[in-house]
């Protein structure tokens, strides 16, 4: 290329869009005349990224009022607060779904079912008032418009204060940094005591602020303290662990971050290049043939495994959530016998995406944790590892006791040498590679639609409709491999880049199901959901009256419009009609956060 003919452009830059166009100079000086960032060296942070740049980029200055509802136990969220003025109640109770102004979805009865199949409106998308705008009921929150926010609050906001057990913080505490720094939902409610005064700080800036080390080492220790023993205790692996044992582990764990968290911005780009570069250019985080050092639990996000294949790496599987890497060979070396070589990791581990580890170094596993782990959670070839080493203890015991003669060490850890499967045996590797590439591992409630037995008849999109106000909630559409057609219909992501930044907590994860809802009532028709979806899975749609008259806003005279997606038929009494109107067992719901169901599910139909 003749770089003379070149047309020279500015690259985007990382502050282009600040996160507050208001924000001037004058505010960032009174932010750096207080608390915790007065005590920031300004030093330690980069020329490209200096402390005042991220004060004026990063973060935004809200006045809050008594009882705006600020974040919401279960939501989503990528930025942190601090208290400037003011104070809020950090909700130690959980407020119920109603209070936040949520409507539960619950089961209708067939006949209810049914009466409403048969008295459906003609028109597409119609609705109730009830449906559109939140009931004024003493319980439900309401919709205000604060500043250029919309701000949802709680109506009998002296009551639940009163009520619900709480927690103030008051000028120079930080909350909701959990849900911003680890992808994890938020734990609990928050709510503004008084009016107040916030600084909201994206996760990118709360990043970059930990280059100051006291903050970065108060927030570690916070969450060291606070939050760590809590999510190990959620792990299976740790659940029977004895409270000191799990101090252990907590003193010991090491919490690591690879890749970008923005992930759904990058992969549309990534899945184009050619799966070797692909793997070569997602962050390490072990690697194959290497020694394990330690028990890696993914925290969030997503890894791949693979292994080296001639010149090449072949996917093998791929974790999310609460999956652990190195277990099986950390386990083999600790209950080897001294004349067999240690394992070496089976596989690589790579980040796709972002992926958040915890690591347990491998002398604290092999003391703290194996012990207590129950046999039924083993891998079987670990289980009946310990069994026989037991049993010759066993009967080295009873020898020892006859005999007075001690059993030689050799001997009472010779049967060691059993076969060791480690990581996930899996022949489908292009589908896996399939799915990892085009991040339908984050599905928990995909639609796969096996197109040898599909006919094209459309009853599936056809039941959708009937019972989504006469709109199917996804087209017969999607990315295709070999056989399998992945739907575009909402897949309930474990990582629900959708929910991040919903101003009013319209959509949320039902936390008994896992499904993923859009409270309508609530829903302020801004976007933010569907813009967010990295598959393009939510619609936007203008609503309407039973006689086809548009909902429009009384003040603006704009039409009222929400955001819909599939809902999994959550109050449908036969769950999910599209799967159910199939006449040709061809479309299914399928957790594709793990590699075994999609595969399980295609060895039933071969
Ligand atoms: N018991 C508690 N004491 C103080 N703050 C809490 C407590 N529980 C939760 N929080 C804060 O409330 C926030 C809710 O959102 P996050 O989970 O992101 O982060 C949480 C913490 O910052």
């Amino acid at each position: 290329m003749n770089l003379s003919e070149a047309i020279t452009v500015r690259r985007p830059q990382r502050w282009d869009k600040p996160m507050d166009a208001s924000m001037n100079d004058a505010d960032v000086a009174w932010l750096r005349s207080r608390e915790p960032f007065a005590s920031m060296d300004p030093k330690s942070f980069p020329r490209t990224t200096p402390l005042e740049g991220i004060l004026r980029n990063d973060c935004r200055l809200i006045r809050c009022e008594a009882g705006e509802v600020l974040v919401r136990e279960g939501d989503y969220g990528n930025s942190a607060f601090l208290v400037l003025a003011g104070s809020v109640g950090v909700m130690v109770d959980s407020l119920s779904q109603e209070q936040l102004g949520r409507t539960p979805k619950e089961k209708l009865s067939w006949s209810e079912a049914l009466r409403r199949f048969m008295f459906r409106s003609p028109v597409a998308e119609a609705r109730e008032p009830s449906q559109v705008v939140p009931l004024r009921t003493n319980s439900s929150g309401t919709i205000r418009t604060l500043d250029d926010r919309q701000a949802i609050f709680l109506q009998d906001f002296d009551l639940v204060m009163r009520e619900h057990e709480h927690v103030s913080l008051g000028p120079g505490e930080l909350f909701g940094e959990v849900a911003a720094m680890y992808r994890s939902p938020r734990t609990a409610t928050v709510i503004a005591e008084n009016e107040a005064t916030l600084l909201e700080i994206r996760w990118q800036g709360l990043r970059m602020f930990r280059r100051d080390k006291v903050f970065a080492d108060t927030l570690d220790a916070h969450y060291r303290e606070q939050w760590l023993p809590v999510h190990l205790r959620e792990i299976p692996l740790l659940r029977y662990l004895p409270e000191v044992n799990l101090q252990r582990v907590v003193d010991a764990t090491e919490l690591h971050s690879y890749g970008r968290m923005e992930w759904d911005n990058d992969y549309k780009r990534q899945r184009k290049l050619p799966l070797a570069e692909q793997i070569e250019s997602e962050p390490v985080v072990a690697e194959e043939g290497r020694l394990p050092t330690d028990l890696i639990i993914v925290r969030s996000g997503f890894g791949r495994l693979s292994q080296h294949y001639g010149a090449s790496h072949r996917t093998t599987a791929y974790l999310g959530k609460g999956h652990l890497f190195g277990f099986e060979e950390l386990a083999f070396n600790s209950l080897r016998s001294e004349n067999l070589p240690p394992k070496t990791l089976q596989h690589s581990l790579r980040a796709v995406g972002f992926l958040d580890t915890l690591s347990i170094p491998a002398e604290v596993f092999a003391d703290a944790v194996l012990p207590h782990v129950r046999r039924s959670e083993l891998p079987a070839e670990i289980a009946k590892l310990i069994t026989r080493r037991d049993q010759v203890a066993t009967a080295a015991e009873k020898v020892e006791r006859r005999t007075q003669a001690r059993l030689p060490q050799s001997k009472r850890d010779g049967l060691g040498d059993l076969p060791i499967v480690t990581g996930v045996e899996f022949q489908q590797t292009e589908l896996l590679e399939f799915v990892v590439q085009n991040r339908l591992n984050n599905g928990q409630q995909a639609m796969v639609i096996d197109l040898n037995r599909c006919t094209r008849c459309d009853d599936c999109v056809k039941a959708c409709a009937s019972v989504n106000d006469g709109n199917p909630r996804f087209a017969r559409q999607g990315l295709i491999h070999d056989r399998l057609q992945f739907v575009q219909a909402c897949m309930h992501c474990e990582d629900p880049v959708c929910m991040i930044g919903c101003p009013t907590g319209s959509i949320a994860r039902d936390v008994d199901s896992g499904v993923v809802v859009i409270h309508e009532p609530i829903c302020i028709g801004c976007g933010t959901c569907a813009n967010a979806c990295p598959y393009q899975n939510i619609q936007m749609a203008s609503i309407r009256d039973r006689s086809g008259k548009p909902y429009c806003d009384s003040a603006s005279g704009k039409p009222i419009i929400k955001a819909t997606k599939c809902d999994l038929c959550s109050t449908q009494p036969n769950g999910p009609a599209c799967a159910s109107a199939c006449p040709h067992d061809a479309l299914v719901r399928i957790d594709l956060t793990e590699s075994a169901p999609l595969s399980q599910w295609l060895d039933r139909r071969s």
